[in-house]
């Protein structure tokens, strides 16, 4: 597995600029989240410029946490102009097997080539179209659960698929990697997951999409055990792991990393 800090130093050379077409509940975390790892976020959803938004910016990332026709749209519409300027474009499928209209929306999304989708083990099983549990954007199944279905749904779609939870599982059908960096309070924190995805794709702007996103998981699972070892509880979590996120070394990443080829 190559140098994990060195996409970490890459990606805050380039700062680069992260469109962020997500939910409600999210934009102000995520926003935060990419500004204390290094990159630069904006947060553009409106149909009317999100296209256009999307071929200036260096990555785009699409969630679907509270979506409605408009967005999709603008969705479907931006993720084309992402794939036509050759940036990368990271989907997270929220509660992707909640609903029939979530259901219908991933797919199509996923038909639009994502570089990534970046989900939940629940999000993973339902969008490969495997039984699952989960109910709401909160996993119910294991990470281990949905290895086989995160191989499928890259095979088929071309994307690097990240199972996030306990322990990060990320393939691109042909190699697979587990990340066990993390802490146990980051579920408890809303939106850390969908803030993740906007890291993901500050970390694939000019960088191999599948090495990123290992040590994208693997730069905020430590920064999570960072935050964790200071925090009393969710409160305080939140504001220590955006102080971890900035101070984390490309050193510190590369020497704590907990990658290991699956
Ligand atoms: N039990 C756990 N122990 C350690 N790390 C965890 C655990 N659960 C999740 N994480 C970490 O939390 C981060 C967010 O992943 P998670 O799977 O919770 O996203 P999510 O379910 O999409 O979240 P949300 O929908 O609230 O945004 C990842 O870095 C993941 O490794
Ligand atoms: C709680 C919640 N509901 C819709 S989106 C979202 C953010 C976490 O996925
Ligand atoms: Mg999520």
């Amino acid at each position: 597995m190559e140098d994990p800090g060195k996409f970490l130093a890459v990606m805050r050379q380039t700062a680069p600029l992260v469109h962020n077409i997500t939910n409600y509940v999210a934009m102000n975390v995520m926003a935060n989240v990419l500004l204390a790892a290094g990159a630069s976020p904006a947060m553009i959803h409106a149909r009317e410029e999100a296209a256009e938004f999307a071929g200036l910016a260096q990555a785009l990332t699409v969630n679907i946490g509270t979506l409605s026709p408009p967005w999709v749209q603008a969705m479907e519409e931006a993720a084309a102009a992402a794939v036509a300027a050759g940036r990368p474009w990271v989907l997270d499928p929220v509660a992707v097997g909640a609903t029939g209209y979530r259901r219908e929306v991933g797919a199509r999304l996923v038909a639009r080539a994502p570089t990534v989708i970046r989900g939940n083990a629940s999000e993973i099983l339902a969008l490969a179209g495997a039984q699952t549990a989960g109910k709401g954007a909160d996993a119910t199944d294991a990470v281990a659960m949905a290895h086989a279905a995160a191989r499928d749904l890259a095979r088929r779609s071309g994307a690097v698929v990240a199972v996030t939870g306990a322990v990060d599982f990320v393939t691109d059908g042909r190699q697979s990697a587990e990340v066990a960096n993390g802490h146990a309070m980051m579920p408890r924190v809303t939106a850390l997951g969908c803030a993740l995805t906007g890291v993901v794709g500050a970390f694939c702007v000019g960088q191999e999409p599948f090495a990123a996103t290992v040590a994208a998981l693997a730069f905020y699972g430590l920064a999570g055990e960072e935050a964790g070892a200071v925090a009393a509880g969710p409160g305080s979590f939140q504001v220590a792991f955006l102080d971890a996120l900035a101070a984390l070394t490309a050193e510190a990443l590369t020497s704590r990393a907990r990658i290991v080829c699956a």
